[in-house]
């Protein structure tokens, strides 16, 4: 069988929510194009209300589109829903659990629903891939949020699907459960499933995806390999506390200087065209006295806030 370039494809996706009396209509998504590789580890950034939510409860089959169309392993969701819905596998951002079943019960049950034969169940091997093997006949109410957000994942992976999605998966998770989890999550991939995820936690993003789309109020504003992403920002920040206060921003040649809340003087340059000894001189010559100084590399919420801001036409350095 002919494995899909893309894992997900969505074209010309809107979805505007119907106001009330009291609310007017939100368009949430504004005609989004998005291309996820399959085998990729693909990262939906945005800030709150972009419209990360609602793309993957479309995938999901939780939200009716408005239009465009969208293909899930190839497989258009108005023309084959069930076969689309069978490819992916949803984690949403809310902690669902069955308070009333043990893990393996929910399981069983989950792969029941998706049509799973007993003999094609692996319930144990996916708790256990989890860090719940040892949870599996506890009450549901017994697990820690942690747990429950695993459990969560092991649920979305009983049929499975090629593809996993992840909504927030690690929001309130801590530290080492969140390395764990991410830890389950490549090993998938490694597997060949793709992984869509949304994250607030920038540096997670740039350490785990290979590729990243930015959405900003229902819109992408960038979409392309992390390392790509990241080069786009290949800049350089020289800070220079100065010995007396400055009042205004010296005249630095070909530099462009900035002055900090707290009197500190920023010199962003690109890093192929002039390096920090040339910042420095420039400072000099305009005749402030170097207290201090210390660089700044570029990190994935630099390029996030400028792409964002940018498509507002706001200077992201004005905050
Ligand atoms: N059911 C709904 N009815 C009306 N408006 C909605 C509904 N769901 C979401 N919205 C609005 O659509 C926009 C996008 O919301 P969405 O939840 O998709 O964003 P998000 O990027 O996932 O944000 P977050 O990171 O906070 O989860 C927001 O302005 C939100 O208020």
């Amino acid at each position: 069988m002919e494995l899909p370039e893309f894992a997900i494809e969505a074209q010309g996706l809107v979805k505007t929510y119907a106001g009330t009396k009291t609310t007017p209509a939100k368009t949430a998504l504004n005609g989004i194009d998005l291309k996820i590789p399959r085998g990729s580890i693909f990262g939906l950034l945005g800030p709150n209300g972009a419209g990360k939510s609602t793309f993957i409860n479309i995938l999901a089959g939780t939200v009716n589109k408005t239009s465009g169309t969208v293909k899930i392993w190839d497989r258009d969701i108005d023309h084959r829903a069930r076969d689309a819905r069978a490819a992916i596998g949803v984690v949403g951002q809310e902690i669902a659990a069955d308070v009333f079943f043990t893990p393996r019960e929910s399981m069983e049950t989950q792969a029941g629903l998706y049509g799973v034969k007993a003999k094609d169940r692996h319930t144990l091997e996916l708790l256990t891939a989890l860090g719940l093997g040892d949870k599996a006949d506890a009450y549901v109410r017994q697990l820690s949020g942690g747990m429950k957000r695993r459990l969560m994942v092991a649920k979305a992976m009983v049929h499975n699907p090629p593809v996993l999605i992840l909504d927030e998966p690690t929001a309130g998770v801590d530290v080492e459960l969140r390395r764990q989890l991410w830890n389950y999550v490549v090993a998938l991939n490694q597997k060949g499933v793709t992984i869509v995820l949304t994250t607030h936690y920038l540096e997670e993003a740039q350490e785990l995806c290979d590729t990243i789309a930015i959405i900003n109020r229902g819109e992408v504003v960038a979409c392309e390999p992390t390392s790509q992403l990241l080069r786009r920002l290949d800049t350089r920040t020289v800070v220079v506390t100065p010995r007396a206060p400055l009042t205004a921003v010296p005249d630095l040649g070909r530099f462009e200087g900035k002055l900090r809340g707290n009197g500190d003087l920023a010199v962003t340059f690109k890093t192929g065209e002039a390096g920090v000894e040339a910042v420095l001189a420039a400072v000099r010559e305009a005749g402030v006295a170097i207290k201090d100084l210390a660089t700044e590399d570029p990190d994935l919420e630099d390029v996030f806030l400028s792409l964002t801001y940018a498509a507002e036409g706001v200077d992201p350095t004005a905050y």
